[in-house]
């Protein structure tokens, strides 16, 4: 799935084959078995991956299970040990200095200078990249973010929001065709958020492929694409609307009175099931679709709650895929 009618038909990319009329867009990247051991110990394993240009595409997992090497090989940012392919047309092997220059790289932290204003941080941005017409540049993020009547204020005294926002306008200075993002909006508010991923999705739309790597719900339902990743392996690749049914997630939803203590008996109830609670209403889904569909008739039965079954969705599956994974920082492996 490409997002985005406009992109197609863009020039095929260095690397694909002779340009002609109305080709179908390159795959942004496209690995095959890509594997990396730190210290004799595997953290990436066999990674095969295809992004469509112009796709968000969420990376999930627990604490080091390898998201951010793999996503660091897929970028030409780190050598892999075996595995091959491409990204934005380049190899991944051979051209990692062109494939850097076509990357923006927003990290967890904020990491411009709290004491320059947000012009002079966007200024000395484009200065590094050697960028020519600085100042129509620098002009031009500020419009684009919403941050020109802001250009003279320190960085330092801005919100978190806004922070946030200048971050991206200093990574996509140089107009890079792939954004990577580590939990972008981790410790923003639900606002600050929703703008942010506004202007991602206005990105992708121009068709500049983003990959996130998160541990938080709200940034994986604004994700096209998830890949699930677990000890180094990808354990699920699909679009995000997929996800609950390649996992094969069967959801009851509850609503009625004294709601706690209902989600306390099923939790109390032996059986792989997951109760998950939205405001007053409860979500209860597992894999054994018979189990869940016996538990939710006896609940039923005794006519003190709504239940009605309901196709799973992604916000159910991250909540599953994340319970069941722990930490992956002690994994043993080859
Ligand atoms: N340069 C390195 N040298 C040695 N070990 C490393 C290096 N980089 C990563 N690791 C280890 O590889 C494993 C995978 O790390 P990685 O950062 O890719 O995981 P992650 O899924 O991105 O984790 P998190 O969600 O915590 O950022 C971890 O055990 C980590 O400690």
């Amino acid at each position: 799935m490409t997002r985005g009618a406009g992109m197609a038909g863009r020039p095929v990319q260095p690397g694909q084959g002779p340009a002609g009329p109305a080709k179908t867009v390159p795959s942004a990247i496209s690995v095959r078995g890509l594997t990396k051991a730190f210290h004799g110990r595997r953290v990436v394993d066999d990674f095969d991956i295809e992004v469509p240009t112009g796709a968000i595409y969420g990376f999930l997992g627990p604490n080091g299970s390898g998201k951010t090497t793999t996503i660091r090989m897929m970028c030409g940012l780190l050598t892999p040990d075996a595995g091959q392919g491409t990204c934005l047309g380049f190899d991944i092997l051979r051209d990692s200095a062109r494939i850097k220059a076509a990357v923006g790289y927003m990290t967890q932290r904020f990491s411009l200078y709290e004491d320059l204003t947000i012009r002079e941080n966007l200024d000395f941005i484009a200065r590094m990249y050697r960028l020519d017409d600085r100042r129509g540049r620098v002009a031009r993020a500020l419009a684009d973010l919403g941050l020109a009547d802001r250009a003279g204020q320190l960085a330092g005294t801005l919100s978190g929001g806004w922070k946030q926002r200048l971050a991206l306008a200093a990574c996509m200075i140089h107009q890079p065709r792939l954004l990577l993002l580590d939990e972008p909006t981790a410790g923003v508010d639900p606002k600050a958020r929703r703008d942010f991923w506004d202007e991602i999705r206005r990105l992708a739309a121009q068709g500049v492929t983003v990959l996130v790597s998160t541990h938080y719900m709200d940034e994986a339902v604004q994700c096209d694409f998830i890949a699930y990743i677990a000890y180094g392996r990808k354990l699920i690749d699909a679009p995000a609307t997929e996800i609950p049914q390649r996992l094969g997630l069967v959801t009851w939803r509850v609503e009625g009175p004294a709601i706690t203590a209902l989600e306390a008996e099923l939790r109390a109830r032996p059986g792989l099931r997951q109760v998950a609670r939205f405001g007053a209403v409860l979500h209860v889904s597992a894999t054994d679709a018979g189990a869940l569909d016996r538990l939710a008739g006896e609940f039923a039965a005794r006519g003190t709650h709504r239940w009605q079954r309901q196709t799973g969705g992604l916000e159910e599956a991250f909540i599953w895929l994340m319970a069941t994974a722990r930490d992956n920082f002690a994994a043993g492996g080859a």
